[in-house]
């Protein structure tokens, strides 16, 4: 399975950077994780395995995720059954030979909400807590030079690796890694994205510091996360579960996070969207069939979650490493 992760080109593409010396190290770092695995991992690279051999012919990044090109139906079938051998399926939509990848999440919603603020042009980015890689491919549509995606979780590695099947040569990799894993002070990262994954942390300032780590001078963040209403000294943690989630700490208000990122030494902060989630922009379905935002809103009133807190709204902030 390690050669699916394409670690060679991945040195290759960073050699001469600052991140050589780091990419040399991944092979055997990746190796150690992949002896521990996780119960279902053989399951799931059987199903990236078990993939038809089909020929791109139309390739859409930019607006969509779309991969078209000659599939007969017994080529469609087997298709569709490995990629339901990934279910679930949260991010996305995937629009593969014919097939609808309906994830969880309009993933590509947020996308245009975040993409129309960024200059991915050349650049070298980093997505940490990347999930499936969904954005990954939407980077490079937006003109990245190479997107690099880091996650812990196993299923979500699989899904990337099942897309990169048809886009062998597109400078995309997934590492099955946490933020903490990577070396300190990279510092050769011209982007770096974090969205979804600061109100999981405990310790959110020590997050923001560690992006700043993975970034280049001049670099810039993205950061996106649950943010409440308030002043600069508005913070919620949630007593217990939030939106059914147990392990979300911090949802800072808009004000308090720009100082939480000028305190930890961004400068250029800018909060460039603030929207609330809609049902149907996170619902179950059928590639995701487990209780989804409608389950975990107050139904009779959808501004409040079952705990009765503010319903999840986002904030998609930018800032710079000076
Ligand atoms: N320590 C960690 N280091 C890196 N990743 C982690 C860590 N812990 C959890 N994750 C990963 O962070 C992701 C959070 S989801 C956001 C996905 C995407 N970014 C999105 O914006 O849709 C949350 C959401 O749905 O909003 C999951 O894929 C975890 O495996």
């Amino acid at each position: 399975m390690i050669a699916a992760l394409d670690l060679d080109a991945l040195q290759q593409t960073l050699a001469g950077s600052p991140l050589q010396d780091w990419a040399a190290d991944l092979p055997a770092q990746i190796d150690a994780k992949l002896a521990v695995g996780h119960g279902d991992l053989q399951r799931w690279y059987a199903a990236v395995q078990s993939l038809p051999t089909l020929n791109v012919e139309r390739q859409e990044l930019r607006d969509q995720l779309l991969l078209d090109g000659p599939c007969d139906e017994a080529s469609r079938a087997k298709l569709l059954g490995a990629l339901q051998g990934l279910i679930p399926w949260r991010k996305g939509p995937f629009d593969l030979f014919g097939v609808h990848i309906d994830t969880e999440w309009r993933s590509d919603w947020k996308w245009s909400r975040v993409a129309p603020h960024l200059d991915l042009q050349n650049k070298r980015v980093l997505d940490v807590g990347c999930g499936n890689g969904y954005y990954l491919w939407r980077m490079l549509g937006a003109g990245a030079g190479s997107v690099v995606g880091i996650d812990p979780n196993w299923l979500f590695l699989n899904q990337f690796l099942a897309v990169k099947r048809y886009l062998p040569d597109l400078p995309a990799w997934h590492l099955p890694l946490a933020l903490e894993e990577l070396p300190a002070k990279l510092e050769g990262f011209d982007t770096v994205f974090s969205m979804g994954v600061l109100y999981h942390r405990r310790s959110p300032i020590d997050h923001l510091l560690e992006l700043k780590d993975c970034l280049r001078k001049g670099g810039e963040l993205v950061l996106e996360t649950l943010v409440v209403e308030g002043d600069a000294q508005q913070v919620l943690v949630p007593e217990d579960r939030y939106a059914m989630m147990r392990n979300v700490w911090f949802l800072p208000s808009v004000p308090a996070l720009e100082l939480w990122l000028r305190r930890a030494g961004f400068v250029d902060v800018q909060c460039v969207d603030v929207s609330v989630t809609s049902i149907e922009e996170q619902r179950a379905t059928d590639w995701m069939r487990f209780q989804s935002l409608p389950d975990f809103l107050d139904p009779a009133d959808h501004s409040r979650t079952l705990e009765g807190l503010p319903a999840p709204t986002r904030a998609v902030l930018v800032a710079r490493k000076p």
